[in-house]
């Protein structure tokens, strides 16, 4: 495979709370990679470290050791300059609609920013940003209106719709639906597809909902306290997984009785931890 992002033998480390505290290692050698047009879903528990990968990526956290290469550079060596041209084909859509978009500017100046900004002319950046509200199936008219007027599932689709302005290669996704109720977050999937299927570009697809994950990958890692544990097809990884850790969160996952879902619930975070316990050590 001809891979659009590797990532190698990536180890980030914060450092720990108090004086004197040891480094808090988040990524303990994680190694990934995607093709172009793919899609590698990313699961795991809160705090496992699945944002601070794809910060890293983003080149927004310092990264200890191993290599992050993108379209052939090593994003982790390339010069400032470089890398913010190369910043143009890697885009993120983050998980918050609400905090996401500068709630004083018009719909019209978000998606024409990133336009501008590669000195396309204002003409023609009004003529692309009409385009690329259709493409997020907004009305043409949402230009010139502000993110308070448009409910969570629509900004987000302003937040993708900013992050395809430049034909991106790469998006980050970062848990973009989780803040939406279920049929609004199908429908964001589905678009998340669609433009897929129209543009070829990749994803990679941030979640703690392993249905999510399976619904939108071709692929599948899921990490656990900062390691990957296990990574392949979205089918067999979702279905057959091999490892325990892999099996508790399919057994975690939501199902109709309340009962049998506590039951369960219980029984992962007796082996595992709960939520926001799994990076401590
Ligand atoms: N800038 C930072 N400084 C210190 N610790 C950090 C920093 N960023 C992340 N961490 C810690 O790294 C661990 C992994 O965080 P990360 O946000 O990557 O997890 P996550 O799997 O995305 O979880 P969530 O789904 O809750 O966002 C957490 O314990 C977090 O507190």
């Amino acid at each position: 495979m001809n891979a659009l992002l590797t990532v190698e033998d990536l180890r980030v480390s914060f450092p720990g709370k108090g004086w004197g505290a040891r480094r808090v290692e988040v990524l303990r050698g994680v190694s990934l990679d995607i093709a172009p047009g793919e899609t590698l879903g990313l699961v795991g528990e809160s705090g496992s470290g699945k944002t601070t990968i794809g910060r890293a990526i983003l080149g927004l956290v310092p990264v200890q050791s191993g290599a992050i290469t993108f379209g052939g550079e090593r994003l982790d060596r390339v010069k400032a300059r470089r890398r913010r041209q190369l910043a143009r084909d890697l885009q993120v859509i983050f998980q918050d609609p609400y905090t996401s978009l500068n709630p004083s500017r018009t719909i019209g100046d978000t998606l024409s920013e990133p336009l501008l900004g590669q000195g396309i002319g204002s003409r023609e950046a009004r003529l692309r940003v009409g385009r690329l509200l259709d493409r997020v199936h907004l009305p043409a008219d949402a230009a010139g209106r502000l993110p308070r007027e448009f409910s969570g599932g629509q900004r987000q689709r302003v937040a993708i719709a900013r992050a395809l302005a430049i034909d991106p290669k790469l998006i980050v996704c970062d848990e973009p639906v989780s803040a939406l109720d279920l049929t609004t977050q199908k429908t964001v999937l589905d678009l998340l597809l669609e433009i897929q299927e129209q543009t070829g570009v990749a994803y990679l697809f941030v979640s703690h909902d392993l249905a999510v994950v399976r619904f939108v990958s071709h692929r599948v890692a899921v990490i656990h306290r900062g390691e990957i544990v296990e990574s392949g097809q979205a089918a067999t990884v979702t279905t057959q997984p091999r490892h325990p850790y892999t099996r508790g969160l399919l057994l975690a996952a939501p199902v109709a009785d309340v009962a049998e879902q506590r039951a369960r619930r219980q029984a992962f975070e007796l082996e595992y931890g709960g939520p926001n316990r799994t990076a401590e050590r």
